[in-house]
């Protein structure tokens, strides 16, 4: 009997035909495996069909090891891009927080109440002002101060540190500052980042004091994977609260943190449970 525990995750994508669920469902269960969870989304454009599945992996007969090279020929046959993940094997997360401490205390509550199967190695700031919440978390916080002229230097540095450490995911958790080409090609649909606006309205760093001039009746908070584009990225999570005349900059900046905390600790959540396929400029999420 194999050393198998927990479960397998398999996200797969492919141009849409006739018997892949069938095929990899045979696959699963002549292996052994329980299937637990089985979604599916066809995009009616482009004829692209994408699965999720997950499957009990205690009496499978294919080691986690093994996994990957047996299923290959499946995926080859259906010119598939897929990846299998473990839900024993934690996200190794990087946070990356300025001054604003709301979505990093978040998503350090909803840690230590085992929310997430994640582990937090370190948080990178470029501010010391959160190093006393890092510290009474037992999480190593390094301060790269970030100017124009030093932006390129202390990214290198940033990236080495992250992976000196194995990081997963990179979350910008209210990271007041834009990462460059090379940051993001280095951790390409690995950087999520929560926007403090319902995207694609009011991008940029300012969108209360934009939406209070707008006088805008509804606000809301958005997660995306960060690209090049500031806030252009493929969006994972949004919600919206309702407001009126009488709120202020300072209610709606307020307001909006709720907002933020919620939409990015389940867009994290989304992440660590490998429950999103990127589908060009946009994503499905199975929840
Ligand atoms: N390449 C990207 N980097 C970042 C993104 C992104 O989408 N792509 N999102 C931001 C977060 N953000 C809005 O959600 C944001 C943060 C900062 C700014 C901004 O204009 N910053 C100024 C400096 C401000 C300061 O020093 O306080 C700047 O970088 O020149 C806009 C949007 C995170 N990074």
């Amino acid at each position: 009997m194999s050393e198998n525990k927990g479960n397998a995750i398999l996200l797969f994508t492919c141009p849409d035909q006739n018997g892949i669920v069938a095929k990899i469902s045979q696959f699963i269960y002549q292996g052994g495996g329980n299937i637990i969870y089985l979604d599916e989304h066809v995009n009616q454009n482009q004829q692209f069909f994408s699965l999720r599945v997950v499957w009990n992996m205690n009496q499978f007969n294919i080691s986690a090891k093994q996994l990957h090279q047996a299923f290959e020929p499946i995926a080859k046959q259906f010119q598939a891009h897929w990846r299998i993940e473990f839900s024993e094997t934690k996200l190794r997360v990087a946070i990356f927080v300025s001054k604003y401490d709301h979505c990093l205390q978040e998503i350090l509550w909803r840690y230590h109440m085992n929310e997430y199967q994640i582990e937090i190695p370190l948080i990178i700031s470029n501010h010391p002002d959160l190093q006393n919440i890092a510290e009474a978390n037992n999480i190593p916080y390094h301060v790269f101060p970030i100017s124009k002229e030093n932006k390129a230097e202390q990214e290198a540095k940033e990236i080495a540190l992250l992976r000196e450490n194995k990081i997963d995911l990179v979350v910008l958790a209210r990271y007041m500052q834009v990462l460059s080409p090379d940051f993001i090609q280095a951790f390409q649909n690995k950087i999520i980042n929560i926007h403090h606006s319902f995207l694609p309205g009011f991008v940029g760093g300012n969108p209360y004091k934009q939406a209070y001039e707008r006088g805008v009746k509804i606000i809301g908070a958005t997660s995306h994977y960060v690209t090049e584009e500031l806030d252009e990225g493929p969006i994972i999570e949004q919600d919206i609260m309702r407001i009126t005349h009488k709120d202020t900059i300072n209610d709606l900046v307020r307001k909006g943190r709720d907002l933020e905390r919620i939409v990015l600790a389940r867009a994290l959540r989304y992440k660590a449970e490998h429950r999103i396929i990127v589908d060009g400029t946009r994503t499905i999420v199975f929840d």
